[in-house]
């Protein structure tokens, strides 16, 4: 039973007014001494004890503070007179909350407790090292000095838990980007967040049954895993390498684990982090159950194939390791003080120490060329699954004959689904690429299956006398390679105009490859 709790508020005004009264009347040195004694006195008498939860603790947001505030609202809907409603924009929820200094009580097990919201003006400052919010925002909590064990031991965690479930329920997640460069927000925050909304889910999703089985069932052993995390010693989060050609599912895939298991997404963009000490600040400033996802990345940092660098000659690795002092401006090289964004850094962050703060979190990379990352991302332990997206299969393409156009097994005649198994492998063709036929086509079921096997078979017929884009891609892999080669014998100011045109000849490939795909 929750009600308000007037009297309370009523002593506080009293005892802020005696404060303020000694402030006026006593020199600054007497006045502490005696509101120190004041204090003193009146905590030894009362039979009750405070907490305070601010909202920002030093430099880090308190999660414990979201937690309450969410906690407290889902109550207040219910039994509140006065309320504060606040509605995050594209939400589909308003949130309720205790209004400015305004109390509630609480009942758990049997205890009575008081949560006070406190908010205050912050009092202008002179310097601050980032702009801080204009009002001070905390919750007091108040409860009987005999109650302090039980209320510490199990209260908080429940309340913690409350809120992780009402989050979950409210299905409004969040996706965060760190597109603004680094920069803080007011309240310190470096990620900005927009609701996410994407539809994609395991049903949705087009690929093997038995390998999505074992994804979704490898997902939710994570989030259900907290005690053998603690058992084993291990920090709890988890590492999917996801790649595959473009249009093959694998953002659709991020989404649709974030559906699954009611988790945020944090995009990293790291062509917007430029130190590694700005990647941990992101880091330490993403919550739990989140998924923290590094899409392309082997166009978003020089994280390409080392090996194949080392081999080529020492003037070359040079050159190789001093892009990274270039970007950052001066750092110490590949292994990389705090100055320069680099692979160390890049794995610190999600295997290291650092990676630890905070839990439940599950790390995403996405990549079109395995080939071409690093074989330290790649090294057995540090991504727990490396998940290959691949071309259309026939499982694949009956779920989305199924989706798009509802058309089950039985549906189709067994020479058109003879047909479509005969010819989807050679074809290969991506799923995104058989969406797009269907789509078309969506209105007449008939003429979409129709003018599907026509495509397939004249992609089939195409990688037949060209190899296929799997050739084609190994091809451009090769004059990659080669061009990589060269610029790595030219000289180190060439390096930074090298990784651009790199990129853009990687992408100049994928939008070849959708152009013949879409012929
Ligand atoms: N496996 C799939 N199942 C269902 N739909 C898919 C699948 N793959 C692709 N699609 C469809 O194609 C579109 C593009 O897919 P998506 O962006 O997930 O591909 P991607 O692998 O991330 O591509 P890229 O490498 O270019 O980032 C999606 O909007 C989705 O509708
Ligand atoms: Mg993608």
């Amino acid at each position: 039973m929750k009600e308000y709790w007037t009297p309370f508020a009523s002593l506080l005004g009293v005892l802020a007014f005696c404060q303020s009264l000694i402030q006026v009347v006593f020199p600054p040195e007497l006045r502490f001494a005696i509101v120190k004694l004041f204090n003193r006195i009146f905590h030894g008498f009362s039979s009750y004890c405070y907490f305070d939860i601010t909202e920002i603790d030093g430099v880090n947001t308190n999660e414990l503070y979201n937690a309450v505030q969410l906690y407290l609202s889902s109550s207040v809907s219910i039994t509140g007179s006065r309320l504060s409603l606040t509605r995050a924009l594209n939400s589909s929820s308003t949130t309720f909350g205790l209004s400015n200094n305004d109390c509630m009580v609480d009942t758990y097990n049997g205890v009575t407790v008081l949560w006070e919201h406190v908010v205050t003006q912050r009092q202008a400052q002179t310097f601050s090292w980032r702009p801080l919010p204009e009002e001070k925002r905390g919750f007091t909590l108040r409860i009987k000095k005999r109650d302090k064990t039980l209320i510490l031991d199990s209260y908080l965690d429940y309340i913690m838990e409350k809120a992780n479930d009402i989050r979950r329920k409210n299905q409004d997640r969040l996706l965060y980007t760190n597109s603004k460069g680094g920069s803080l927000d007011s309240r310190g925050h470096p990620w900005e967040s927009v609701p996410f909304k994407h539809p994609s889910t395991f049903e949705t999703l087009a690929m093997d049954p038995v390998k999505k089985q074992e994804i979704m069932e490898d997902l939710m052993g994570f989030a259900n895993g907290q005690g053998f995390y603690q058992k084993t010693g291990r920090a709890w989060k988890r590492g999917y390498l996801l790649y595959g050609p473009p249009g093959t599912g694998k953002s659709s895939m991020i989404a649709a684990m974030a559906n699954y298991l009611g988790y945020d997404i944090y995009d990293l963009e790291l062509t917007e982090v430029h130190t590694n000490s700005d990647l941990r600040k992101l880091l330490m400033k993403t919550s739990s159950k989140s998924i923290i996802v590094i899409e392309d990345i082997d166009c978003s940092l020089n994280l390409t194939n080392r090996k194949k660098a080392n081999s080529t000659s020492s003037h070359a690795r040079s050159a190789y390791y001093d892009m990274g002092e270039m970007r950052g401006g001066g750092g110490s090289g590949e292994d990389g003080g705090n100055n320069t964004m680099t692979l160390s850094g890049l794995l610190n962050f999600t295997d290291g120490l650092w990676s630890c703060c905070g839990s439940e979190r599950i790390f995403v990379f996405t990549t079109n060329h395995i080939e071409k990352l690093d074989p330290a991302l790649l090294r057995s332990g540090r991504m727990d699954m490396h998940i290959f997206m691949s071309y259309c299969s026939f499982p694949a393409l009956k779920l989305l004959l199924k989706n798009y156009l509802g058309l089950n097994e039985v549906d189709l005649e067994v020479a058109v689904l003879e047909e479509l198994e005969g010819v989807v492998d050679r074809a290969e063709m991506t799923p995104a690429d058989v969406s797009e036929v269907l789509i078309k086509n969506r209105s007449n079921k008939e003429k979409a299956v129709r003018e599907l096997l026509a495509a397939l078979k004249v992609r089939a017929e195409t990688n037949a006398k060209t190899g296929g884009p799997r050739e084609r891609d190994a091809e451009n892999v090769e004059e990659d390679e080669e061009q990589e080669k060269r610029a790595l014998e030219t000289p180190k100011q060439g390096c930074d105009e090298f990784e651009e045109e790199s990129c853009k000849q990687r992408k100049g490939n994928d939008e070849k490859d959708d152009d013949i795909i879409k012929k």
